[in-house]
């Protein structure tokens, strides 16, 4: 288990699990790497009038339960190995909360930040124009995900639309809903994690209105998740994004912090800026949601967790030593897979309403939702007390996943 990185994490999971399973261990195999990984040099012409290439990458782990369906991320941290976990994550997830998709990741090694308007425009229409090959609604269908958004995915979609002379409108989701979004894609992820976060709470016999929350990450899951707790009427302490740590005992004003975040795309200089960003570990709180990158839960810092629940709504956010120590101390983890699949239900709502040129109301997307969900989260807690009684609710989540993608190898025929 030392320092594993997230692909070996995910191997030595499926394999544990396969065993477990007594199903063929062709299973392991097939599951054990990417389908295909595409990486491409994308050029782009800077306002000054110099060029200079980007990597991207897409990788489809697999397409075995539809096609590969993944979001595209913009970091500078963005590298072949996180983008081929992360789609490794994706197929879990669909399988578990039951979509007609694979698993698929992109990303582009970029601080966007440091681009113009014009510049990210042009990087999001070319890193299409180089996917082109791979990417399609009967292939692989691309999402937001860190420093992307409905702009970006607009920009691609018209993209894809020049290149092909048509309209695909189902290529992309998590578009604005003008152009054929779905309505609540945007709040999707987080609306997922708060129904997460409420059937623990029942679970685990805790009181909603007594319980405190502290969020890492104040960016599209993270600030809807600590709206939707506000509407729910549980106190968030304290949250941090990349800039800032803001605390208060007695809960934070979420709409107003959502409201600034609005006008100035961080909680840098909020009026409440008392501490750094590391400190959210820290806090005295019932409920600890991880809603930022990988491996922020490490060792050392879900030491410090004082939580009950872990409510992973970032991809990958502990390791496996953290892992173990989150479960040595007997806190209640809901994994990534479950956690935070609100995001890919709704597209998946958004390519139905696609094909069938359908626009569902706001309502019907979100009670969907809700109800899925909150099933998906009963069969995992199910199969956690019945079938793999004193394990975790992640190996629960794995053992479900992986019995269902199993069964699906040999519906199809490749293994026996
Ligand atoms: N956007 C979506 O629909 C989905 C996103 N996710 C996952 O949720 C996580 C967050 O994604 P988004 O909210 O979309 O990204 P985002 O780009 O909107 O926000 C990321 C947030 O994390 C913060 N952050 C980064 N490093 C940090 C650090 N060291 N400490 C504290 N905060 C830090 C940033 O300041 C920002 O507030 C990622 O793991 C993503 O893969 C999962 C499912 C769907
Ligand atoms: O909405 C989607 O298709 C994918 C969202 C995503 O990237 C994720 O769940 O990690």
């Amino acid at each position: 288990m030392s320092n594993q990185s997230p692909v070996e994490r995910f191997r030595a999971q499926i394999q544990e699990v396969v065993e477990e399973l007594d199903i063929s261990p062709s299973v392991y195999q097939i599951l054990k790497n990417p389908k295909h990984i595409m990486t491409v040099s994308i050029p782009l012409e800077r306002d000054d009038g110099t060029v200079e290439t980007f990597t991207g990458y897409r990788s489809v782990h697999s397409d075995l339960l539809g096609p590969g369906k993944g979001g595209i991320r913009f970091h500078p941290e963005v590298n072949q190995e996180e983008v081929t976990a992360l789609s490794m994550w994706m197929t879990l997830k669909t399988a578990i909360v039951k979509l007609p998709f694979g698993g698929a990741k992109g990303g582009v090694v970029v601080d966007p930040g440091t681009l113009s308007r014009r510049e990210l425009q042009q990087l999001s229409r070319q890193y299409v124009q180089q996917m082109e090959p791979v990417i399609g609604p009967q292939k692989d269908i691309p999402a937001p995900d860190v420093n992307t958004n409905g702009r970006v995915m607009g920009w691609m979609m018209d993209e894809f639309f020049k290149l092909r002379g048509r309209n695909v409108p189902g290529f992309i989701t998590g578009k604005p809903p003008v152009v054929g979004g779905s309505e609540g894609r945007v709040e999707a992820t987080g609306r997922g994690v708060v129904v997460n976060v409420m059937q623990a709470l029942e679970k685990l016999e805790m009181d909603p209105s007594t319980t405190k929350v502290a969020i890492q990450g104040f960016g599209n899951v993270g600030s809807v998740t600590a709206l939707r707790l506000y509407e729910e009427n549980v106190s968030v302490v304290a949250v941090a994004d990349v800039d800032a740590f803001i605390y208060d005992e007695n809960g934070l004003d979420i709409p107003e912090m959502v409201n600034y975040l609005e006008k100035k795309g961080s909680l840098q200089g909020y009026h409440h800026h008392d501490g750094s960003p590391e400190d959210i570990f820290e806090v005295e709180c019932d409920v600890f949601i991880p809603a930022a990158l990988e491996n922020q839960i490490t060792e050392d810092t879900a030491q410090s967790i004082k939580a009950s629940i872990v409510a992973e709504a970032a991809n990958g956010p502990t390791t496996a030593k953290g892992d173990k120590v989150l479960a040595e101390n007997g806190i209640f983890v809901i994994p990534d897979i479950l956690c935070n699949a609100g995001g890919v239900m709704v597209s998946a709502f958004e390519w139905m309403q696609n094909d069938s040129h359908d626009h569902w109301a706001k309502q019907v997307v979100n009670a969907r939702l809700d109800k899925d969900m909150a099933q998906a989260f009963q069969e995992v807690y199910d199969m956690k007390e019945e079938v793999n009684n004193n394990k975790t609710m992640r190996h629960a989540a794995y053992y479900l996943a992986v019995q269902r993608l199993g069964d699906a190898m040999y519906a199809r025929g490749w293994v026996d």
